[in-house]
């Protein structure tokens, strides 16, 4: 994210470390980005500069716990500007006076120490809250690298990132599909001091078994009949960089095997060569599958879970974050809004109890794909339920009315899709937002 962004923001904390982070940050990303130590100042400054967003620290010193003077100030500058958009910041473990806050007119809050990404997207959706009210456009961003989340659950995934990103060890996410896995090892390889160099990512889930060692150690020329000349594998490609294997609980015990062996001796040799090349790779795996589970039943290797799980991090479904569904939503608007260019510039507030209620099935994928279609449908200015619910999806009605099973739903869905691709597999894993190889394996699941 590296586009300037309209929005005069006022940081207002009494430690200067606090606001000097803060500032570079915000300043990168924002047209104006001010700051002050001294909270006395802020009825001056409010009242003479027009800040769209001012993050505003729940504990100055003279009260270190309480926060009552950071609720103070807050309804001292709702009462001299009330469209202005507070954000706090505050301490972990203090959720509920941030809660409460909230309740009193702040329009979101931020826990110390910050995710970058969190803190910008934040912003960002409290500088277009306020855009919408008054009219104004939204800020145009590149939205597609945010990680939203505000959920306690994704607050502690980051913590967990925070810690691990800059070591090298090995990452195991886990997660139905949709939530994030995918994002979430590219975030890591953000993170980390490989992010100069290429994070490859492989979809075990859809390469062939005939493929599998040529694709991820590479083979020499004449290896077999297509090998018409060297070729590097995956795990070489990384060089210096993250490999992320993608549905690591997919692959059969002899590629476990294989695999196995590579991890613990650092190195590959390419199909049809006994030349070993030493790798060296940050590993990060992902799967929705059980995979404890799947080891308990020796369908995966135990020696190999314990060599790709140093670090486990569980994402979990929307349906068990439901305070990010709204931030979501209003991330994916404003990204689509732009993107398709549509004057649409805000959810209907009949719409937002209708989202929270939806279990998501294909979580976050899922919602962005719902919020695509429904910004392209839209008329006016602010999404409407019949945009996102759209009536053919009859499965979702039900689903919202009775509280279906969750694994039947699914499989309604993607019968459903395939009817109406006439069992085109391109086409109906586009229309559910999956990929090909996860729209096989559900066909598989489901005898479909
Ligand atoms: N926290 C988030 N904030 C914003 N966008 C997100 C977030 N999590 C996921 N997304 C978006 O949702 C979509 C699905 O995410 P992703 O592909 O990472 O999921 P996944 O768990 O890897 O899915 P699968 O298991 O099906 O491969 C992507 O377009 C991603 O950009």
């Amino acid at each position: 994210m590296t586009t300037m962004q309209p929005g005069k923001i006022l940081i207002v904390d009494d430690d200067v470390d606090v606001l000097r982070a803060a500032r570079l940050l915000l300043k990168r990303h924002f047209e104006q980005v001010d700051f002050e130590k001294n909270p006395q100042k802020i009825p001056y400054l409010v009242t003479n500069f027009d800040y769209d967003v001012i993050l505003l620290d729940m504990n100055f010193t003279r009260d270190l716990s309480s926060g009552k003077e950071g609720f103070e100030w807050l309804d001292r500058i709702l009462d001299i500007k009330p469209d202005t958009a507070v954000v706090l910041f505050t301490a972990y473990g203090d959720v509920e006076m941030a809660v409460r806050a909230i309740k009193s007119g702040a329009v979101d809050f931020v826990l110390k120490p910050w995710e970058n990404e969190k803190l910008l997207a934040t912003i960002q959706s409290a500088y277009n809250k306020r855009a919408s009210k008054l009219d104004k456009p939204p800020a145009v961003h590149n939205t597609g690298n945010l990680i939203v989340g505000n959920s306690p659950a994704m607050q502690a995934v980051f913590d967990t990132v925070s810690r691990v990103a800059a070591t090298d060890a090995n990452v195991l996410i886990l997660g139905e599909n949709g939530t994030g896995k995918d994002m979430l090892a590219r975030h890591i390889h953000q993170q980390s001091h490989r992010s100069g160099k290429p994070i490859v990512s492989v979809d075990l889930g859809a390469i062939s078994e005939t493929l599998f060692e040529s694709e991820l150690f590479g083979h020499v020329k004449g290896a077999f009949t297509d090998a018409r000349e060297d070729r590097a594998g995956r795990f070489e490609e990384a060089a210096g960089g993250t490999i992320f294997l993608d549905e690591i609980g997919n692959i059969s015990i002899p590629f476990q095997a294989k695999l196995l062996t590579v991890l613990q001796n650092r190195s590959v040799t390419k199909v049809g060569s006994n030349k070993s090349i030493p790798i060296d790779v940050r590993l990060i795996c992902a799967t929705n599958r059980n995979i404890q589970q799947q080891a308990a039943q020796q369908l995966f290797r135990q020696d190999l879970l314990y060599r790709i799980n140093t670090i486990e991090i569980q994402l979990p479904p929307l349906r068990e974050r439901r305070e990010d569904i709204i931030p979501l939503a209003e991330h994916f608007l404003q990204l689509y809004r732009e993107k398709y260019k549509r004057p649409v510039n805000s959810l209907h507030e009949s719409l937002i109890p209708q989202l929270e209620k939806y279990e998501w099935p294909g979580n976050i994928r899922e919602l962005q794909h719902a919020m695509e279609r429904a910004v392209i449908l839209s008329q006016g200015k602010s999404l409407q339920a019949k945009d996102v619910f759209v009536k053919n999806n009859t499965a979702q009605d039900q689903q919202m009315d009775t509280g279906y099973n969750l694994e039947e739903m699914e499989r309604n869905i993607i019968t459903q899709a395939m009817k109406k691709c006439n069992g085109n597999i391109t086409e109906a894993a586009k229309e559910l937002g999956l990929s090909r190889a996860a729209l096989y394996r559900r066909l598989e699941k489901y005898n479909i």
